[in-house]
């Protein structure tokens, strides 16, 4: 790759970066007015431009919080907005940006990195492994009915989009965060009401009242063609507790002229089918990976969590970021730099796989991602690593 320079984009450049990616992932220019609407999910100095003679390949993040076993928030990047124009890929431009994007996070005290990917191939080799996995499901609204004793839940309100946009980021704000969640911040939200308003049809937002005030919301949009029952697609769904959980579908179930009910990217250990009294009213139509994590600092992303069992020694290798190779002893009691040898050896985007409890150590054993020396190592790294959820980041960017 000849001459490219990555540096940080001036705000005159962003819609440029928008425009490029956008076509990166073919689609045509966003006209003023949505510009206007999404201008804001760019944060000053966290874009990044690739530069020949021309702007060639961008990349961005905006600064969240990531939830991790145990509950400790870590900073995290929000990586996003990845494209190279089209003639000039496969020369190492997303190569250069991401070195320069992790090495500045790394400068900069982000703990960790989190992205969707469009592909599976692209991100391994920059230590990024998949930290959670989703699943979309179809609910058929005749067969689901609920079982004795499904909680009742409360009230639901209805929002228009403009008061969605005032009230639901306070209504997410309430909502306690699982491992694997993040924190959605004002850069995030002009993304999704962006999107909303962009979206064909009646899109609808509701709040869930609990005893403490609003506790979960559901957004969504019904699909309906000649026949008189249509798709309910629901766009985005949280909640606070399993009260909530069960007020809210109740509500999605009451709606008229509904025949399925799709939802995407749930976490997969929720409980949805288990609401029915015949649990093939939710059928799962695919699981797929969701999330995808890099820990830019390892002894600060270890230390955040919480372990179990006996402590084991590590030997970790990152090929980016460099002073995070070494060997650490990992336990409930804490997190250490040692020079022990090693119980088990694994590249760092391995370790961005198990460290949020979204795989078993041992099945990365078995898949030769992780050298362990016998299956008592693997299943001492397993007990090391229980979590109470699966993963699961709910929150698309
Ligand atoms: C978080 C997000 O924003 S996800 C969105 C990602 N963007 C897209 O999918 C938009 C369309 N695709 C693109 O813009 C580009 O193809 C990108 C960004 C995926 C890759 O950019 P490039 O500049 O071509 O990547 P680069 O040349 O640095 O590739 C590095 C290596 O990854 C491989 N690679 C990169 N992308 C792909 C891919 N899509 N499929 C297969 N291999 C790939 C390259 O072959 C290369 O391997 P090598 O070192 O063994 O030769």
């Amino acid at each position: 790759m000849n001459d490219v320079v990555v540096r940080a984009l001036r705000d005159d450049e962003f819609r440029a970066a928008h425009t490029l990616f956008r076509a990166a992932l073919h689609a045509g220019p966003a006209t003023d007015e949505q510009w206007e609407r999404v201008r804001g999910v760019y944060q000053p100095g966290r874009a990044l431009g690739a530069f020949d003679e021309h702007l060639i390949g961008t990349a961005r993040s905006t600064d969240a919080e990531l939830v991790v076993p145990g509950g400790t928030r870590l900073p995290m990047a929000a990586v996003t907005g990845v494209g190279v124009r089209a003639d000039r890929t496969r020369r190492g431009v997303l190569t250069a940006l991401m070195r320069h994007q992790l090495t500045e996070f790394a400068e900069r005290g982000v703990t960790a990195a989190v992205l969707y990917a469009t592909e599976g191939v692209i991100y391994g080799r920059f230590g990024y492994g998949i930290a959670s996995r989703m699943r979309d499901c179809t609910v058929y609204r005749e067969r689901a009915r609920l079982r004795p004793g499904v909680p009742e839940g409360g009230e639901v309100e209805l929002l228009t989009v403009d008061e969605a946009e005032r009230r639901l980021p306070d209504v997410y704000a309430r909502i306690p965060l699982r491992p694997g969640m993040m924190t959605r911040t004002e850069r995030w939200w002009p993304g999704m009401f962006s999107h909303l308003r962009q979206s064909e049809g009646n899109v609808v937002t509701v709040v869930h009242h609990g005893t403490d005030g609003p506790d979960g919301f559901a957004v969504y949009r019904v699909d309906r063609d000649s026949g008189m029952s249509g798709t309910m697609n629901v766009i985005d769904l949280h909640y606070a507790d399993a009260s909530a959980f069960a007020g809210l579908w109740r509500f999605l179930l009451s709606v008229d002229l509904v025949g399925e009910i799709t939802v995407r990217n749930r976490g997969l250990d929720e409980p949805l089918e288990l609401l029915f009294t015949d649990p093939r009213a939710c059928e799962t139509r695919t699981v797929a990976d969701e999330s995808w994590l890099r820990l830019v600092d390892v002894e600060a992303a270890l230390t955040a969590r919480t372990w179990h069992g006996e402590p084991v020694v590590l030997e970790v290798t990152d090929p980016v970021l460099e002073n995070n190779t070494g060997r650490y002893r990992v336990g409930p009691d804490g997190v250490e730099r040692t020079d022990s040898a090693p119980d088990a050896c694994l590249d760092v985007d391995a370790l961005s796989m198990v460290y949020a409890g979204g795989w078993r150590p041992s099945a990365l054993v078995a898949a030769g991602r992780i050298g362990a020396a016998d299956t008592v190592t693997a299943e001492r790294l397993d007990e090391l690593t229980r979590t109470r959820y699966a993963p699961w980041c709910g929150t698309f960017f």
